[in-house]
């Protein structure tokens, strides 16, 4: 099984995470302290999507990311490929993205006297309160939804970067910089388009529980979001997500682009 393509998705993710991480924090208007937590993270969840998707690829088509470029694969592969790495990098973001909604929404002001202490001293105090509290199975509270948003999104994430790719490429040929970072920015605006309305269902679900329970299920967040906020409830963050998405990617496919072929 080709490694590279996990150690291009690592670095090639932190990359990105560096550019993302003010728009990430701004993002629900909490604070998110540090940038070792969300790096540790991103090496396992970007390189688990990245290497998942090659390796489903070299299954489906029997080619290597450099023959495929001469010999590219069909839309329907490229897409069960993005569709296998997004299921499988779900369950491994999880807990690590639980974490970080649960401290991204602690506002309590962290400095002033008498107000009250924040719940959470940080990542690993996060995540042995929800292990304490809510049992092992609170770590991966949420990660149903979270499934089900990444797991056709990143069929759409590969096969916007390829289709755009593709099209701005001759035949044969390795695409520019400029396209990489062209269709890389299109692909992840194009994914979060897909993502934003199961991610609002989704930080709600892994919110759900904190001080009681809200929701019986994932419908039924659904259902009572709809009936309180109105159906522009699963648009929520989308502007700031596309603003974020379109450097963030850009940078990710790029440093994966010119890892691979660097080492190919
Ligand atoms: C949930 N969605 C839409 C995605 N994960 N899309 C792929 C982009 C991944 C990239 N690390 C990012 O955070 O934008």
């Amino acid at each position: 099984m080709p490694v590279e393509e996990f150690v291009a998705g690592w670095i090639s993710g932190a990359a990105g995470l560096v550019l993302g991480h003010p728009f990430d924090t701004v993002k629900l208007l909490g604070f998110f302290k540090g940038m070792s937590f969300p790096i540790a993270s991103i090496a396992v969840v970007n390189s688990v999507l990245f290497g998942v998707y090659s390796n489903a690829l070299l299954l489906l088509t029997a080619t290597s990311h450099q023959e495929r470029r001469a010999q590219p694969p069909s839309y329907m592969h490229i897409f069960l490929a993005g569709c296998t790495g997004g299921f499988l990098q779900a369950y491994c973001l999880a807990p690590f993205d639980l974490i970080k909604v649960r401290l991204q929404n602690q506002t309590e002001p962290r400095a002033q006297p008498g107000s009250p202490r924040p719940r959470y001293k940080g990542p690993m105090h996060c995540a042995a309160s929800i292990f304490q509290e809510e049992g092992p199975r609170g770590l991966f509270r949420g990660a149903w939804a979270l499934t089900l948003r990444d797991t056709p999104t990143m069929g759409i994430y590969f096969i916007t970067y390829e289709g755009l790719c593709h099209q701005y490429t001759p035949e044969g040929q390795n695409p520019s910089s400029a396209t990489v970072l062209v269709a890389g920015g299109f692909a992840g605006i194009a994914s979060w388009v897909a993502a934003t309305p199961l991610d609002v269902i989704k930080s709600r679900m892994q919110m759900d529980g904190l001080r009681y329970k809200v929701y019986r299920g994932m419908l039924d967040c659904m259902v009572s979001s709809v009936r309180q906020e109105g159906l522009g409830v699963f648009f929520r963050g989308l502007t700031i997500n596309s603003a974020r998405a379109f450097p963030v990617n850009a940078v990710t496919f790029l440093s994966y682009e010119y890892l691979l072929r660097w080492w190919g």
